[in-house]
Formats: C-alpha cells, sequence, structure tokens
C-alpha cells in the first residue's frame, strides 16, 4: 500500500476511535475505510487474503454501529428500517382484519332486523346452527340449502339492497359459516333436526359454498317481496373475480382453508361441464324450480356463448358444451390400416370455422411436434399422397420379384407388426433403382394404395430449402410426422438428388441435410418399435451416397421389362380402348419392342391408339362420331414403332445391371 494511503488509513482509524464521533460520523468512516479497503485490492496494493481479512472486519463494524440501538454508539438502523416498512408496506391481506366481528355483527340494525323478523332473540347464539349451515358443493342434499335473504330484511341494511353489500360483509358471514362448519356434524345433524322452513333450491355458488345469512321466512323462490339469495349471487359472485374477493377477504387463513377442505372431493369441484354430477344438478334444480334463475359462472358463459352465436344455440346445450371441450388430435385417435389419414393441422374451413368463433379450439397439436413451426408441418403434411388413382399390384406388369419382395417386407410387416418383430422386423430402407420409366414410382405409390400406412411422397426438392438450417428441420420434422402417424412409409423420389455423394466443393447446408437425412434414416432417432419405412427411388444408383446406400438396405432393381411384362401392359392398355389385335400380331409387337422401358409402352400404345384418328378425313373429323372411329389395329402398332424409340440406351442399362451385380439384393 502506498505510503499517502497509509497515512489517511492511519488518520481515519484513529479518528474512530478516539470517540469524538457521532454514530453517524462513525459509520460514514467505517464505510469509507471499507471502499478504501475495496480499491486497494482493485489496484493490487493489498493482497486478496489481507483484502479479504479487513473488509470482514471493517464490515462487521460498520454493521455493528448500523444495528446497535445503543443511543450513544449506533444508529438502531434494523429498527428504522422495520418502522419504515411498516409505515410505507401494505400488509398482506391476511393481516388484514375485518371491523366485524362475532360481537359486534349482532349489534349491526340490518341483522338485528332479520333476527327479529324470525322471531328469535337469542342473541347468544350468533346465528343458529340450523341457518348456518353451510351447503357446500355435494352437501346441498344434505341440507336442503336455505339460501335466501328477505328483501325487508335487507332494507334495514346500508345501501338497502343486498346486491350492493359491502364485500366484508359477506365475507364476514362466509368466515362465519366457515366457523360454524368445522363445528362438526352435531351442529349438522342439529340443523337436519330444525324443523324450520327451507329453500330447497338455494344454489351452491360457483365455487360450491352457499354461505346462509340467517333465517328466511320465505319458502318460495317465486314470492313477492323475497330476494332469491341466488339472484344475490349471480350478481355478486357470478364472474371469478368477484368469487375470488370473497374468498380472499376473508380475515383468517385458516378459516378460509376450512371453506375449501370441509367438504368432500366433489365439493372443491367448481366450474363443472353440465354433464357433471354438479351440473347435472344445477340442472335438475333448474327444472324443478323455474323460478330459480342462478346461474354458474361457467352456465352464464354457456349462455353467453349461445346469444352470440345462435347457430350454435339450435344445437341444443349439450352441443355447446361439447364445443368447448377439446378436440383429440387424428395421430391419437384409433386407426384401422386402410383408414384415411387425419391431418394433425386444422383443415382450411376448420381454421376459419375457428377463426369466425373464437370459443372454439384450436386443435391441438401432437406433443412430439410442438417444436416444430407450424409452417413446416404444413409443408410437409401438403406432401401426404392421399389422392390420384388406386394403383393395385396387378397394375404393375412384371417385376414379379420385387413385388413379391415389396409386400414381404413392405405390406406384411404394416398389416402384421406382431409376426414381424425381431430378426424378422422389415428392413428400415428400401431403395427402387432402375433405368427411367419401369415403374418405381408406380411401385411407390402401389405401396401408398396397397400398405394402409400414412404415405409421404417427398421429392426432394421440398426438403432443400434455400433459408439455412431450414432443411434440416424439414427432414426432422418430417420424422416426427411419420413418428405420429405410424405406420408409416416415406417415399422419396429421385433420392439420389438428396443423398448424392458428399463432395467438397458442395454446399454447407445440403451437406447438413444429408447428414440429417442419414442420422434419422440410421434409426438413431428411430427406436426399433418405430414403423417408419423409407421408400427411395432412383435411376442413379451409382450417385448415391455409400452411407445412405448402407442405410437403405433392401436395393431391388427395377428391370427394364421382359417380353411377357410388355405384352401385359399392351394387353392391358388396349382392353381399355377398341382395338383389333390378333394374338401373332400382339407377339409380333413384343417382340419388337425389345429394351422398351414400362414407359415406352405406354407411350408406343398412345401413338398407336392415334392411328384410327389419323386415317379420317380431315373434313369428316367435325362430325364423325366415337362410334364410327375405327379400331386400333396392327398397322397401328407398326406406325407407332417407327417414331417411338427405347428410351434406355445398351450402355445404361449395361451400367445398372452391374451395380445391381454390385449393391443389389435382386437374383
Ligand atoms: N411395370 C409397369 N407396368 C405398368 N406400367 C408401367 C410399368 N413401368 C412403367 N409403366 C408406365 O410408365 C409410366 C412411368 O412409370 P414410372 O413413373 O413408375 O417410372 P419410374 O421408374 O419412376 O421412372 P423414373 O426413374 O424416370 O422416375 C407409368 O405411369 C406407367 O404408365
Ligand atoms: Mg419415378
Amino acid at each position: 500500500m502506498s505510503s499517502a494511503h497509509l497515512d489517511e488509513w492511519q488518520r481515519r482509524s484513529f479518528d474512530i476511535s478516539s470517540g469524538t464521533y457521532t454514530p453517524e460520523q462513525t459509520a460514514d468512516a467505517y464505510r469509507a475505510h471499507i471502499l478504501s479497503i475495496q480499491y486497494a485490492w482493485a489496484n493490487a496494493e493489498l493482497s486478496p487474503a489481507g483484502a479479504a481479512s479487513l473488509f470482514r472486519t471493517y464490515t462487521e463494524r460498520y454493521a455493528a454501529v448500523l444495528d446497535s440501538d445503543d443511543q450513544r454508539t449506533g444508529l438502531n438502523n434494523y429498527a428504522d428500517s422495520a418502522l419504515h416498512l411498516a409505515r410505507n408496506q401494505r400488509n398482506h391481506s391476511d393481516k388484514w382484519e375485518s371491523s366485524l366481528t362475532v360481537e359486534n355483527v349482532f349489534s349491526l340494525p340490518c341483522v338485528q332486523k332479520m333476527m327479529q323478523s324470525r322471531g328469535d332473540n337469542d342473541s347468544s347464539v350468533p346465528v343458529d346452527p340450523a341457518d348456518a349451515d353451510i351447503i357446500v358443493g355435494g352437501e346441498m342434499s344434505q341440507s336442503h340449502g336455505k339460501g335466501m335473504i328477505d328483501t325487508s330484511a335487507a332494507s334495514g341494511c346500508k345501501s338497502g339492497h343486498p346486491s350492493t353489500w359491502p364485500m366484508r360483509q359477506i365475507s364476514a358471514v362466509v368466515e362465519r359459516t366457515a366457523g360454524n362448519l368445522s363445528s362438526g356434524a352435531a351442529e349438522r345433524t342439529r340443523s337436519k333436526d330444525t324443523n324450520l322452513p327451507s329453500n330447497s333450491n338455494a344454489p351452491s355458488v360457483s365455487a360450491g359454498v352457499t354461505p346462509v345469512l340467517a333465517h328466511n321466512p320465505c319458502n318460495s323462490p317465486a314470492k313477492p317481496g323475497c330476494f332469491p339469495y341466488s339472484s344475490f349471487a349471480s350478481t355478486n359472485l357470478s364472474s371469478a373475480n368477484n368469487y375470488h374477493s370473497v374468498f380472499s377477504s376473508s380475515t383468517n387463513p385458516s378459516k378460509r382453508k376450512n371453506v375449501y377442505s370441509s367438504g368432500t372431493e366433489s365439493n372443491r369441484t367448481s366450474f363443472l361441464p353440465q354433464g357433471s354430477h354438479e351440473g347435472r344438478d344445477s340442472a335438475r334444480r333448474r327444472e324443478e324450480f323455474p323460478g330459480n334463475n342462478f346461474k354458474t359462472a361457467r352456465e352464464q358463459l354457456i349462455v353467453d356463448q349461445q346469444k352470440k352465436h345462435s347457430h350454435q344455440s339450435q344445437r341444443g346445450p349439450s352441443a355447446t358444451v361439447s364445443t368447448i371441450t377439446k378436440k383429440s388430435l387424428g395421430a391419437n385417435r384409433s386407426r384401422g390400416a386402410f383408414s384415411k389419414f387425419v391431418s394433425p393441422m386444422p383443415r382450411q374451413e376448420e381454421e376459419s370455422r375457428t377463426r369466425d368463433d373464437p370459443t372454439q379450439d384450436t386443435q391441438p397439436i401432437d406433443e412430439r411436434l410442438k417444436n416444430f413451426e407450424p409452417k413446416i408441418i404444413e409443408l410437409i403434411m401438403s406432401e401426404i399422397m392421399d389422392h390420384g388413382p388406386p394403383v393395385a399390384w396387378e397394375d404393375i406388369a412384371g417385376l414379379e420379384f420385387a413385388k413379391a419382395t415389396i409386400k414381404e417386407i413392405v405390406v406384411w410387416p404394416m398389416l402384421r407388426p406382431d409376426i414381424f418383430t425381431g430378426l424378422r422386423g422389415p428392413p428400415k430402407g428400401i431403395l427402387l433403382f432402375g433405368p427411367p420409366g419401369t415403374g418405381k414410382t408406380l411401385i411407390g405409390k402401389c405401396i401408398a394404395c396397397q400398405s394402409g400406412a400414412t404415405f409421404f411422397s417427398i421429392s426432394a426438392s421440398s426438403l432443400t430449402s434455400k433459408w439455412v438450417g431450414e432443411g434440416e428441420k424439414m427432414v426432422r420434422a418430417l420424422f416426427a410426422i411419420a413418428r405420429c402417424h405410424q405406420p408409416a412409409v416415406i417415399f422419396i423420389d429421385e433420392i439420389d438428388s438428396l443423398l448424392s455423394q458428399r463432395t467438397d466443393g458442395e454446399h454447407d447446408s445440403s451437406r447438413r441435410i444429408k447428414t440429417e437425412f442419414l442420422v434419422q434414416l440410421d434409426g438413431a432417432a428411430t427406436s426399433s418399435e418405430d414403423r417408419i419405412l423409407v421408400v427411395g427411388a432412383t435411376n442413379r444408383p451409382q450417385e448415391i451416397d455409400e452411407a445412405a446406400r448402407r442405410r437403405l438396405a433392401k436395393r431391388l432393381y427395377i428391370p427394364l421389362p421382359e417380353a411377357a411384362a410388355r405384352q401385359q401392359i399392351v394387353t392391358k392398355l388396349m382392353s381399355q380402348e377398341k382395338s383389333q389385335l390378333e394374338s401373332d400380331e400382339l407377339e409380333k409387337v413384343v417382340s419388337s419392342t425389345e429394351g422398351f422401358s414400362g414407359a415406352d409402352m405406354t407411350q408406343l400404345c398412345r401413338e398407336a391408339a392415334l392411328g384410327p384418328i389419323r386415317s379420317i378425313q380431315l373434313s369428316d373429323i367435325a362430325t364423325i362420331t366415337p362410334e364410327q372411329v375405327r379400331p386400333i389395329l396392327y398397322c397401328d402398332f407398326q406406325e407407332a414403332l417407327k417414331t417411338v424409340r427405347p428410351s434406355v440406351s445398351k450402355k445404361d442399362l449395361e451400367l445398372y445391371e452391374n451395380w445391381n451385380m454390385t449393391f443389389g439384393c435382386g437374383r
């Protein structure tokens, strides 16, 4: 520490210990001292250990001056703060004391008048237990809730109308009834035995608590001059806020607890729907006593909604209540193998209905999808194939081995997951590869129709996005959604564009998408119980990343159709048209189409089908009837064969066959 500081230090220490300082000056000096220590430590003039020791010493001394209640040496700051707090801060409502006590409540003119009106002058018992019996939810039936307030009695009160009674009085009554309640079953029994006129239609307040002020001489709620407590309650307690304030202003927390805990489980139940016990009870009460128009806050809410949306009210109260109940997510519904897919996203018309009707709950999204943006989920959902003409296995000509294998690993395991377990478990990925136009996409469509699984037909382009990071999210969302809709098939056409070999020059985002896809495909995120199958199709298998190739364990070669398959295609297509093709002519067509793909065969048939039209004279084309058009003949095929050529070259075919020999799983 520098000598200058040392001097200052010593001087201050002497001043403090000289006894000439007032407590305020001592406290200031200590504070300055503490600051000097901090300053010296910050400037490395004191070692950390030394600084800590000095800091502790002077802080303790400073605190001692502050807290000491000795007027000569201390500031008594603690007491000051406490007083300050007491002066300026509001106390917790629990500490609030009602000016109404058990003793003085009876001196109130209104209470006096009420007691007089029932001819009961015994003020030693503040409220007759029979009257003061509290009705808490399920105890309604026991006590037959005597809940009437005489308007004449009420008129003795300051406001002259019970609905304007101060909340304090209500709380006092609640408190009292709670107190009475705690007095036990003996009083309750007595209350039942007391043969006093009762009003059995007294409703339970929203919370299931009906405080009773005093005996009510009116038997009928419809009797003129009687102010039903129900109206009082509906005026004052129909809103949750008011209900809350009644309880929060109760003076004693333990008594408040009594109110809540005095009943059975059902007593604590509030805001129950109409179908529930309490709902039925209140409905029954209303039926029995049409004059009683008390409604719980929830019932009032429903009525309000009905008024607001008259179209809903036509459906009746139960329908309205049902609109309030939550809808279940499609994924949670039990679905048969062939049942239609149910989207977890609200449909458009539902969405607009929800917009029109704010009371309508939006469909909740599956828990597993809540981390994904709705936009991404929507995008994926739009890729679910739920349209197009159905494709049957018979529609696919030839490819017997591929079809049998796919049935074995796709359709049956989806239909009978209980049999295909363990080693028999289906692979998580299939790769259909082969020349263009051989039916790979057709097989995908057939799987969609025949497997009963939710079929996601995803194009690589929908998974790639110009926004960095979106692509991976899409891939993750895709698998998450598929997991929600099991069994599911994710069909990725032209998978090579998504899973092509990773090169040094490629963009980082496409590399990340690929990696994410491989992670999902690997089953790291797909448990063995998941019934998700990824089917990829490509006509460029050699471009697929080796890691992806490994994960698409079943690689099936979809070759060019053989003679029998070509014949099947022509026969099937010609059966749908007017044609005259002899069997030997058909054979000639088949033999002359060696190397044609399925798509080429279809193109040939289309071309041949135009033959009869081309033979029509131009002058007749406007007037000729369909029946007058001649059938398709062999000569049309001959003509068509002149223009339609095979789309797959021999060289390309060799490539596929070699790749099949190396990586294929076929025979
Ligand atoms: N085996 C087949 N049986 C019946 N029709 C077929 C067959 N193969 C192809 N076709 C016909 O060819 C059309 C195109 O087939 P598809 O789209 O399935 O070919 P692809 O293998 O997916 O071709 P690419 O590799 O170019 O995507 C089909 O719509 C169908 O009319
Ligand atoms: Mg295709």
